[in-house]
């Protein structure tokens, strides 16, 4: 067990390069699975989450050269797997694969780690199992065995606002019969919408529905821009410090990821943004040191910033007037309980913060005086505890600091270097 002990700053002047993309990394692997031919994912993320992703490609008998900067992959001629799929920490890995590995046909087992094995499969599994797919588990949890098979459509209306469900339904309805439709909450990131229609997959996408009809993806290159989950801690250090201008460069920017600089400029942050379009669009982003007021958080924009929800809470503390963030049920759900995670956590290094079920109400104006944060090994939350640390009186030490190598192994070398 690591910890790493970090001691408030004068002054922040730096250019920061982020690494890639978590969520996008994910899907240019899998996607290359079930392509018609060789893939080329470039600046593909190397952190434990992906690295877990293209441990099940190995096994699933993808053919991967690494190059400098870049993977090639080849598909295998015939997709089965005699050995467990080890999804790891990551539930984007099981999720997507759950979905895509179901209408193929072949049996597969999936396991997880401890925290992984005890994250809600069911938004994955129900809707699978009722459009005539079959998968055995013991209440809906990993470990679970996919007996994989020619499904006829997928026909389902999304109850929860989440992008590891629908890109799951997604790639399940590629391989099906018939054309199927995902209708309901399908406001959450696009990574998989965007990039499947880029490279061949016959998909029809409105505000309403999803219409997928078979299909498969071809000639994936795919280039991964730096994550705007990981930057967004530095954008939030850039903000809430005293004295600092931050640049962060490639950074992703698909607007269905970055509602958190949108709630940030409203709170009157310094945010300049140079954007360049791509299939997923990216660029820079330079922050400066900002005086911020709490605004109303809407309920819709939630699914937009689900992994940017502890990073806000922050903000709202050292903000003028109070915050309130409502409907954040889902944060329970992650490699933590984070709503957990955010008040246990702010309440040792000084902060007051009030939980009521699915809202978190924080007074303004607070400072942060420092202490013990847990990380209740969750990748996020460690990084949390770091720029607090950053923004502290005396310093913050966070324990179990090694699951940062879930997302971003150099986090806090790039905090020592500031
Ligand atoms: O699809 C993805 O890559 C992700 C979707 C989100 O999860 P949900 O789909 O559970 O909301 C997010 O929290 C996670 O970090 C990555
Ligand atoms: C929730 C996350 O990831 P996953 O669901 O893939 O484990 C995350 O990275 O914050």
């Amino acid at each position: 067990m690591k910890s790493e002990k970090i001691l408030p700053l004068k002054k922040i002047k730096k250019i920061i390069y982020i690494p890639y993309d978590k969520s996008i990394t994910h899907r240019g692997l899998i996607f290359s699975v079930i392509s018609k031919n060789k893939s080329v994912i470039i600046n593909p993320l190397k952190a434990l989450d992906t690295l877990s992703t293209l441990k099940i490609l190995t096994k699933l008998d993808c053919k991967i050269t690494e190059k400098n900067d870049y993977l090639e992959i080849i598909p295998p001629k015939k997709i089965f797997s005699l050995v467990p799929l080890d999804c790891g920490n990551s539930g984007t890995t099981a999720r997507l694969m759950i979905g895509m590995l179901s209408s193929l046909k072949g049996s597969f087992q999936l396991i997880g780690d401890d925290s992984l094995s005890k994250r809600p499969m069911k938004r994955i599994i129900e809707p699978i199992l009722k459009n005539g797919g079959e998968i055995i588990s013991d209440d809906n949890f990993l470990p679970i065995i996919i007996k994989g098979k020619k499904i006829k459509k997928i026909e389902y209306d999304l109850k929860i606002a989440s992008a590891q469900v629908k890109s799951g339904l997604i790639l399940c309805g590629l391989n099906c019969k018939e054309q199927s439709i995902i209708r309901g909450r399908i406001d959450s990131r696009d990574h998989t919408e965007r990039i499947l229609s880029a490279f061949n997959c016959d998909l029809q996408i409105n505000s309403k529905n999803i219409i997928i009809n078979p299909s498969r993806p071809k000639d994936i290159v795919l280039k991964i821009p730096g994550d705007f989950s990981s930057a967004s801690f530095f954008i939030t250090l850039g903000v809430l410090h005293k004295n600092a201008e931050i640049i962060l460069k490639n950074i992703g920017l698909n607007p269905s990821r970055t509602g958190y600089l949108n709630i940030l400029k409203k709170m009157g942050a310094d945010i300049e943004i140079n954007l360049k379009d791509d299939i997923e669009p990216y660029g820079d982003i330079k922050v400066r040191s900002s005086k911020l007021k709490n605004v109303n958080i809407p309920n819709e924009i939630i699914p937009n910033i689900i992994d940017e929800i502890p990073l806000l809470s922050l903000c709202g503390a050292l903000s003028q007037g109070e915050f309130k963030i409502n409907d954040i049920s889902e944060l329970r759900l992650k490699e933590s309980d984070r709503i957990r995670s955010i008040t246990e956590n702010f309440k040792n290094i000084g902060l007051k913060v009030i939980e009521k079920n699915e809202t978190l109400i924080i007074k303004g104006d607070q400072k942060i005086k420092g202490g013990i944060f847990n990380s209740f090994k969750d990748h996020r939350i460690a990084m949390l505890g770091g720029i607090c640390g950053l923004l502290s009186e005396e310093g913050v030490e966070i324990k179990d600091s090694e699951c940062v190598n879930i997302s971003f192994p150099n986090f806090f070398d790039i905090i020592k270097q500031l």
